[in-house]
């Protein structure tokens, strides 16, 4: 739960601290915009992905699902600047499937938090096979952090690859040579 409150004193002090003047035009509404952002950057920490992926219908089918290019937003636990790209999900269903948003959904559920890529991807892996059993899945993440691009070492354009396996995907690397080829790798 967001502390809208503390938020904004928080934000105040910070401002102070790096020398600002709180009380100037352009500032005064400033915590309480941050506090409203937040509530919607981090909204995912109160949201539980089970919500989503246990609406699940029956297939007959046990092709591999993938979905593709999945835009997200999230934000460096260290640094707390954004990190975003593209997430990639592929699941070998074992009797049922999800509608396709909801796999965007998960992925937002995750993203919208102080997060890890490694974590954002393994987190998201492990609400599949939870919550839908499917026989295996495979989390792609490819993305690219603010921390590395403009401050630090500042390699702008510099991308970070992650990837969870779970189920029949640790075991059977034919499964994830096929999501490459369907990805267009
Ligand atoms: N593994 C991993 N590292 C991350 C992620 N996001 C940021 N980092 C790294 O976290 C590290 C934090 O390093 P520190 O040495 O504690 O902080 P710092 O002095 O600001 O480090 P520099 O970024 O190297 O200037 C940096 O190397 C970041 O690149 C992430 O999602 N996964
Ligand atoms: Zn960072």
């Amino acid at each position: 739960m967001i502390d809208h409150e503390k938020v904004e004193q928080a934000v105040r002090l910070l401002l102070e601290g790096i020398g600002e003047d709180v009380n100037r035009e352009g500032l005064i509404d400033t915590p309480d915009r941050i506090a409203r952002m937040y509530e919607e950057i981090y909204g995912g920490m109160e949201e539980d992905a089970g919500v989503h992926l246990m609406k699940t219908f029956t297939v007959e089918s046990s092709e591999m699902v993938i979905e593709k290019d999945i835009t997200f937003y999230s934000t460096c636990e260290h640094h707390l600047l954004p990190f975003y790209g593209k997430a990639h999900i592929a699941y070998i269903p074992d009797g049922k499937v999800v509608g396709l948003s909801k796999l965007a959904r998960t992925v937002e559920v995750f993203a919208r938090r102080l997060q890890l890529q490694e974590q954002l991807t393994g987190q998201i892996a492990d609400a599949l096979m939870e919550y839908m059993q499917p026989k295996g899945a495979l989390v792609m993440v490819e993305a690219e952090h603010m921390c590395m691009t403009m401050r630090g070492i500042k390699k702008p354009g510099s991308q970070t690859v992650t990837l969870a396996r779970r189920g029949v995907f640790e075991t059977d690397p034919t499964l994830e040579e096929r999501f490459f080829r369907m990805l267009g790798r």
